[in-house]
């Protein structure tokens, strides 16, 4: 049966969208269904603002960081009149199904229009900070990572230079992936995520002995701290501060901010985002709806959207362990006394 098959970017932006939009499309258009943008996230919905989606508006585009159909926070689609009018569109628009690709917030918005409109839903794990269940990675998440070591690599370079240390905030909102893997890929010396860390003002002593120690073992040389966005309250610039008061020594914040979320996908987010955003319409096709596409070890699954995002997805245990055993220089010292 030929369906109207409607697509929206929800939420902060990650590289690989595109690749998936196109996926979605192309797969589409092999099936004989009509796909139908809406802009701007959920405000496109709301709005009515749409654009049809042929193979020729996505050709050349998979190679493109952002999204084309753009994104959105949308502040409206939580209230019932935001969703009313979302679903009045859908159903103006002869909607069969309706695909999102973002994040935890766009899916649990998701799980919340399915209980109120009848069309298939269907969420695809677009964003950076690889915080959903029901996948191993989420679109973007790779490409960041990669973003962000490049920016800590070069980093290193100046502060080797100068024998300082450096303290980088990653993203990641609530989530430590980003920081986790940049740190490790990067040699950091310190990496600090909220997974590892209750209170942050009840390590600063541990962190203070962290450095001090580091700088006992390895002389006077380059440290790179990599910390997640929100966990120090008032950021890394305040922790800097702090940590040069504490210390004596000049610490250097440094925040990468949104360049994380920019730039051409690498290859594997362009190749995750082509298998899930045609599974999506592959699982379409059978009818199914109020699941999350993902990928887990190289197979493609579906998950309940309420599975996806309810609880904390947990970091791989063992890279946490062993970034925390390879620069536990406090035990070094220990050791090294007796
Ligand atoms: N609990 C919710 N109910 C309805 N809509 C929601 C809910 N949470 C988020 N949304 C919608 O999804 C949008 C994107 O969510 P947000 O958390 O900002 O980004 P992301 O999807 O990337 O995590 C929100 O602006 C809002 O429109
Ligand atoms: O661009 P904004 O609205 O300031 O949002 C920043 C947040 O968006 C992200 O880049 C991506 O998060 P989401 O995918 O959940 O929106 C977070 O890492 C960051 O905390």
């Amino acid at each position: 049966m030929k369906k109207t098959i409607a697509v929206i970017t929800s939420g902060g932006d990650a590289p690989g969208m595109n690749a998936c939009i196109r996926a979605i499309v192309l797969t589409a258009n092999r099936f004989g269904h009509q796909v139908i943008g809406f802009k701007h996230g959920y405000n496109g919905l709301i709005e009515n603002e749409k654009v049809l989606l042929s193979p020729f508006d996505v050709q050349h585009t998979i190679q493109l960081g952002g999204t084309i159909l753009k994104s959105a926070r949308c502040l409206a689609f939580t209230t019932d009149k935001g969703l009313i009018a979302a679903v009045e569109n859908l159903n103006k628009n002869e909607v069969d199904a309706l695909v999102v690709i973002g994040g935890d917030g766009s899916l649990r918005g998701l799980d919340r229009l399915q209980k109120h409109w009848d069309g298939q839903v269907i969420g695809v794990p677009g964003t950076i900070d690889n915080d959903l269940n029901g996948t191993d990675n989420t679109i973007g998440y790779q490409t960041a990572i990669d973003t962000a070591l490049d920016s800590i690599d070069k980093l290193r370079d100046t502060a080797d230079a100068f024998e300082r240390i450096f303290l980088v905030e990653v993203m990641g909102r609530h989530a430590g992936f980003i920081a986790l893997a940049s740190a490790v890929a990067s040699g950091a010396e310190q990496a600090l995520f909220p997974e590892s860390i209750d209170d942050p003002h009840t390590e600063l002593e541990s962190i203070v002995q962290h450095v001090e120690c580091l700088r006992q073992v390895k002389g006077k040389s380059s440290i790179i701290m990599v910390i997640a966005e929100h966990l120090w309250p008032g950021g890394v610039s305040d922790l800097a501060e702090t940590l040069t008061n504490q210390i004596g020594i000049e610490c250097r914040p440094c925040i990468l901010g949104h360049i994380q979320r920019g730039g051409a996908p690498v290859a594997y987010d362009r190749i995750l985002a082509t298998k899930l955003g045609s599974y999506a319409v592959e699982i379409i096709n059978e009818g199914q709806s109020g699941v999350m596409v993902g990928e887990i070890n190289n197979r493609q699954c579906a998950h309940k959207l309420n599975y996806v995002y309810s609880e904390q997805k947990e970091l791989d245990p063992y890279l946490v362990k062993i970034q925390q055993n390879l620069f536990d220089v406090v035990q070094c010292l220990n050791l090294s006394k007796k």
